[in-house]
């Protein structure tokens, strides 16, 4: 049981997180688990938007105000939009998926994320354990692609890349495993947003 405000799963799902800022949420977001849901196997995707990322020093825009934007971008029947980092009082991804697994026992999670992120990935708190907890699905970025390959953790768990048509089962696959899909790229990006004056980080008046 769940109390309200907490997403349902039921157990043996394949839920994937896409964790991020969204701030704001853009078409790229969209686009990232359209794809997700179709490539992977997955039953759902959670975006789980940040109370903030632990490794920008710039607090985001206030979080209903981000949440709101998320939900008029993201409309798929099998997508939800969560501040459950906030509700479980998690910041670090690593704290997210632990707290998850004991909250959600049998519900199988598969953490997204663009491949700007797994070049960086070996920079969080936990990663290694975040890789061998729950498979790991990367989606093609505008010039990312490279960086993403030769990255430290594609490089540690190179044997634990799925290829071909087993993309399709990574939510179902013991972890460590992982898998990085060339699909047709966005470069929508929350940056650009930002500068563009198109999303002020002041709360209005
Ligand atoms: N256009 C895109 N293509 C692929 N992945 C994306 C795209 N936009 C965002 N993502 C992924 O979505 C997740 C959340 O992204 P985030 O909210 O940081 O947006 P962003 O556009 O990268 O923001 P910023 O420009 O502020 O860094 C990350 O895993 C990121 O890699
Ligand atoms: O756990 C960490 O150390 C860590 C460091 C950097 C980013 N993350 C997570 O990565 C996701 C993408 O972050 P962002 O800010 O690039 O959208 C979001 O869920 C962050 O909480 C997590």
């Amino acid at each position: 049981m769940h109390g309200p405000g907490w997403p349902v799963a039921r157990s043996g799902e394949v839920i994937g997180l896409l964790g991020g800022s969204f701030d704001p949420a853009h078409a790229g977001h969209a686009h990232v688990t359209r794809e997700a849901l179709r490539l992977f196997g997955l039953d759902r995707v959670w975006w789980l938007v940040s109370p903030g990322n632990p490794l920008k020093k710039q607090g985001p825009a206030p979080l209903d105000r981000r949440l709101a934007r998320a939900r008029e971008v993201m409309d798929h029947p099998r997508a939800e939009v969560t501040a459950l980092e906030t509700a479980l009082g998690t910041r670090y991804t690593a704290d997210t998926i632990r707290a998850l697994q004991r909250r959600y026992p049998g519900v199988r999670f598969v953490w997204l994320m663009g491949a700007d992120n797994l070049a960086s990935l070996h920079l969080w708190d936990d990663w290694q354990e975040i890789v061998n907890r729950v498979p790991v699905g990367v989606l093609a970025r505008p010039g990312q692609r490279i960086s993403a390959r030769m990255s430290p953790a594609a490089r540690l768990f190179a044997r634990a890349r799925l290829r071909g048509g087993a993309v399709r089962g990574l939510g179902r696959m013991p972890p460590p495993a992982w898998a990085f899909v060339n699909i047709p790229m966005r470069a929508d990006n929350s940056s650009a947003l930002r500068a563009a004056g198109e999303w002020t980080v002041s709360v209005p008046a």
